[in-house]
């Protein structure tokens, strides 16, 4: 059987577990999760490599195979009506991500139930969350429908419902689309993951590898390494903090070798970021009493960080204002880890 590959874009309202899963799948935190919608900003590629399966059979069951295959999955940030120039660029970043894509995950979240009659004969309760997320939902089913590709319906966060209440969900989105498969998963607890990955094999055309086989991410370690920070920041602070935050990796020294130093400790990595909020009001309250905050970001987000670079690593944070900055078109190109990729080779060029 003939190698496949493609890309597979992953899409979703806020916070229906589209980071969560792409994790899973590929079995390694790649794109930083919390519980509040809009953590992710910017299309994430993570790259999964699929062995060949055998067809099965036992009894009467029959299981079909799959050749080996390369899948390339691209994590999107929720799909949302747009309300600041930051807004209009993660949707741009959902449009791009769909653009030319081998298949299509659609993640709907089945704790945003569809509304249920408590006396039978009476009208359904219709709560406030519900007509939102629904009609998130439906914003996003009108991209879908836009789409000329297999698009996979995932029904996620079934360890939170009854098995009796999976059916009616899939009778009422079949019955809004044709869906290449309807399949109900838990992105937190892996349930049906393995199936999942059989029916996007099965979608993939024929094709050699995209990326070479080790790579898991076309993202920078520097870019991952500012996402951890934002991440510790969403999860310590409320409010609108967490949402008028950047943050933007100033220095990033390696060590010039990984090997443990002569006392037996790891080298170091010396990374400065500087954390972007709107207002001197934010600022203050991430730093925190005599900076306590900070420093609690700080910790927290250094121990990931030295998973993930199997270094230690000496983080240094500061907070600085860029007023309004989720409005100015300049400064959130700026952000974006591909132009600063660019900067810094431009940087590097011209030290040269
Ligand atoms: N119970 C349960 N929770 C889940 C599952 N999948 C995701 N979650 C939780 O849902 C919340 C949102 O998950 P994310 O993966 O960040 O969602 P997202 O769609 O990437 O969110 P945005 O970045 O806001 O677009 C987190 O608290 C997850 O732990 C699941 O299968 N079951």
């Amino acid at each position: 059987m003939a190698f496949r590959s493609g890309f597979v874009s992953i899409i979703g309202r806020p916070n229906a577990g589209k980071s969560t899963l792409l994790n899973a799948l590929l079995g390694q935190k790649l794109a930083i999760v919390t519980h509040k919608p809009q953590t992710t900003r910017t299309r994430i590629h993570g790259v999964l490599e699929v062995p060949a399966k055998k067809k099965t059979k036992v009894g009467a069951i029959e299981t079909a195979g799959h050749p080996a295959a390369q899948i390339v999955l691209v994590d999107t940030p929720g799909i949302h009506k747009p309300d600041t120039q930051l807004d209009k660029r993660m949707m741009q970043e959902v449009h791009d991500a769909l653009e030319s894509r081998n298949a299509v995950l659609f993640i709907v979240d089945v704790t945003h139930r569809l509304p249920v009659a408590e006396v039978p004969g009476e009208k359904p309760k219709i709560t406030g969350r519900m007509t939102l997320s629904a009609a998130e939902d439906d914003f996003s089913l009108q991209l879908v429908k836009k789409l000329d590709c297999p698009v996979i319906l995932l029904l996620n966060k079934i360890d939170q419902i009854s098995p009796a209440e999976i059916m009616p969900l899939i009778a009422h989105w079949s019955g809004l689309y044709k869906f290449a498969e309807i399949i109900p998963v838990s992105a937190r607890k892996k349930i049906n993951l393995d199936l999942l990955l059989d029916k996007v094999v099965a979608h993939l055309p024929e094709g050699q590898r995209y990326f070479p086989k080790e790579q898991l991410t076309d993202q920078p370690e520097r870019f991952l390494v500012a996402e951890l920070i934002r991440e510790k920041i969403l999860l310590l602070t409320g409010e609108e903090v967490p949402y008028s935050t950047a943050v933007v990796i100033e220095r990033f020294e390696e060590p010039k070798s990984l090997k443990k130093l002569a006392d037996g400790r790891l080298p170091v990595t010396k990374i400065a970021a500087a954390i972007f909020c709107e207002r001197t009001g934010q600022k203050a309250i991430l730093i925190g009493k005599q900076g306590a905050m900070l420093k609690e970001i700080g910790s927290a987000a250094r121990k990931d960080i030295e998973g993930l670079l199997g270094t230690r690593v000496f983080l240094e944070l500061f907070v600085k204002v860029q007023e309004e900055w989720r409005s100015k078109p300049g400064f959130i190109e700026d952000l974006d880890w591909r132009r600063q990729m660019e900067e810094l080779a431009k940087k590097q060029a011209g030290e040269e």
